[in-house]
């Protein structure tokens, strides 16, 4: 049995997570983080949830270190906002729990603190921002494409539902980073976060990062290669978070696997070479 620690437990992506880990037969939830001032400490998370009770009662962020400790679990889910992350894989690292991580927002600071406790902590951890298999695909996709068409303009947009704190989304700027790479960039040099007023032509090097958000939208990734009288458009379309969890439930799995102390990713998972 996995026993997994779900930090996040009760927002949108922990709570699928939680209802569908009691759903397999080779894991089990022994753990249920929430935000320090949650109105649920103490309750049954899956009760709170919507699932009946399950045994497992919510624990404020504030006790983590403590519940780690009791709970004993073999991994930690996080799905919450940067600086709780940057904190769970702190704790998890220290007590050699082994990490999934599926946060987005990260600094660049926050992302070099993530790697030295990983390090330090010499545990398994799988951090992606984005766990649907199509989208890891459509990363492979990306850069292949960027090498065929080097010369070619690159616009990246995303659109997410109206409760996302982060923007652009952590795949947008995943595939910002594979497209530099891909065609010799820096990223910090030749992004462009939107465009406004009497700005001048684009330049060919630039590649434009566009993040919408709107009503219930799930996630959205499109990026277009234009060159002269053509544009090639590549879109993932997430419909449901059924997509992430299921990701999420294949890095469970594969997490034994991974390389101690350092950051695998869905490629890893996946064997996308
Ligand atoms: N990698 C992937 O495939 C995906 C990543 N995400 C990312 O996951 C994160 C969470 O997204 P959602 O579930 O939509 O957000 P959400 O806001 O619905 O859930 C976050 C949960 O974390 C809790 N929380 C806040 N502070 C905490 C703390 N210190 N300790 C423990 N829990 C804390 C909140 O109370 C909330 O319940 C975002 O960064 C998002 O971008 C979302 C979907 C897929
Ligand atoms: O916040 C979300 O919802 C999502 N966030 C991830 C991101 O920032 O890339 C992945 C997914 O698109 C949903």
């Amino acid at each position: 049995m996995i026993r997994v620690a779900v930090s996040g437990a009760c927002g949108r992506m922990g709570s699928r997570i939680v209802k569908r880990i009691t759903k397999e037969n080779d894991m089990e939830v022994v753990a249920a983080i929430e935000a320090p001032n949650t109105p649920f400490k103490g309750k049954d998370v899956g009760e709170v949830i919507g699932i009946g009770s399950i045994g497992v009662k919510v624990t404020p962020a504030d006790e983590l270190e403590d519940i780690l400790k009791t709970s004993k679990p073999d991994v930690v889910v996080d799905f919450t906002i940067a600086d709780a992350a940057v904190n769970t894989v702190e704790k998890a690292s220290k007590l050699g729990i082994n990490l999934v991580v599926g946060t987005t927002g990260f600094s660049t600071e926050q992302l070099e603190k993530i790697g030295k406790d990983v390090k330090e902590g010499n545990v398994k951890a799988i951090i992606a921002p984005n766990m649907a298999v199509g989208v890891n695909v459509f990363f492979k996709v990306l850069e292949e494409l960027a090498k065929f068409l080097p010369d070619y303009n690159v616009e990246i947009m995303e659109a997410h539902h109206k409760h996302k704190k982060d923007a652009p989304s952590g795949t947008a700027l995943k595939a910002l980073e594979i497209i530099s790479a891909a065609t010799g960039r820096d990223p910090d040099e030749v992004s462009v976060y939107g465009r406004k007023g009497l700005i001048g032509e684009r330049s060919d090097d630039e590649i434009g990062v566009h993040a919408i958000r709107a009503g219930d939208i799930v996630g959205d990734h499109i990026v277009l290669f234009a060159g002269e009288g053509e544009r090639l458009e590549v879109i993932h379309r997430a419909h449901s978070r059924e997509a992430f969890v299921s990701g999420v439930i294949r890095a469970l799995r594969f997490i034994e696997k991974a390389e101690p102390g350092r950051i695998s990713d869905m490629k890893d998972v996946l064997g996308i070479r």
